[in-house]
């Protein structure tokens, strides 16, 4: 679990992150989506140290990150694994040899049993027969598999995407978004990811923080965002004529089921927030 309390960061006079209170739990999907400049990126580099916080704080399973010193702090990130934009493969290694690279920097063990490891990740994201092939041979698709097995070879507990799916078709992105949604169950990972992709919200949000200008305009999961009044969510999820059209089917699909009243009386809809 990752807790940001209170957090703010500004640049000059320019407030970029204005007292963001939010938990990312662990198991599920946290994903960050606001439009360009709200602060998204700001928040995630706050989250692993790359950025300081101006106050709050940041805590991994309860432990303050933000009082760390940087001893301290290299060992939580021992615990995260990062995939990146676009992919950040090592063209002169091989995929073996690119999933072996954490590998190589921060364990210990025996060069038979990295071996193994890498092999193992690589089975878990169907490259087992890849591991030989270098990124300027395989499909955008494969690169980003590559990504994920590097990214969890040291078995994290923590997982930063950020924007996964840029650059692939939707239908590889959809591939992607469940690989990266099994592992985090299977594995408990706390997966934080910085997403613009509408896919990935409708299908892989078990939690999801909108951001607007630097606040936490909204936040709930990806049955009650069809159900959100909050005017700005709205405009910036639903934006196309035909996205409206898609949201009020899948209200209406809601109320097929005989025992909608119940299933919605409960249902918040929205934990709506004041902007
Ligand atoms: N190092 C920095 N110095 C000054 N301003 C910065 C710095 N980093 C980010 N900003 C500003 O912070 C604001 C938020 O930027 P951020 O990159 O977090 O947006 P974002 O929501 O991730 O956008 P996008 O979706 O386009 O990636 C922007 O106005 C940006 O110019």
């Amino acid at each position: 679990m990752i807790e940001l309390v209170n957090i703010k960061k500004g640049f000059g006079d320019k407030e970029i992150l204005k007292d963001v209170t939010v938990t990312m739990e662990a198991g599920k999907m946290n994903l960050i989506i606001g439009s360009s400049g709200s602060g998204k990126t700001v928040m995630m580099k706050c989250m692993v140290g790359l950025i300081e916080l101006d106050s709050g704080s940041i805590l991994y399973s309860g432990k303050d990150f933000t009082a760390m010193d940087n001893n301290q702090r290299k060992e939580i990130r021992k615990e995260i694994g990062m995939l990146f934009q676009g992919s950040a493969l090592f063209d002169s290694m091989t995929v073996e040899q690119n999933v072996m690279f954490p590998l190589d920097m921060f364990s210990n063990d025996r060069t038979r049993d990295k071996k193994k490891r890498v092999q193992e990740v690589l089975d878990r994201v169907n490259l087992k027969e890849a591991g030989k092939k270098y990124p300027a041979e395989i499909s955008g698709g494969m690169k980003k598999r590559v990504g994920i097995a590097r990214s969890i070879v040291l078995n994290p507990k923590y997982l930063f995407c950020d924007e996964p799916n840029s650059g692939l078709d939707p239908q590889t992105s959809l591939v992607i978004d469940k690989l990266i949604k099994e592992l985090t169950v299977e594995y408990n990972i706390t997966t934080v990811m910085n997403t613009h992709d509408m896919n990935t919200v409708m299908e892989s949000g078990d939690h999801i923080v909108y951001m607007f200008e630097g606040k936490k305009q909204w936040e709930g999961n990806n049955e009650e965002i069809i159900f959100s009044k909050d005017k700005r969510l709205n405009d910036f999820i639903f934006a196309s004529e035909f996205l409206q059209d898609a949201k009020e089917m899948r209200q209406l699909d809601a109320f097929k089921d005989k025992n909608w009243r119940s299933n919605l009386k409960d249902r918040p809809g929205a934990r709506e927030e004041k902007a």
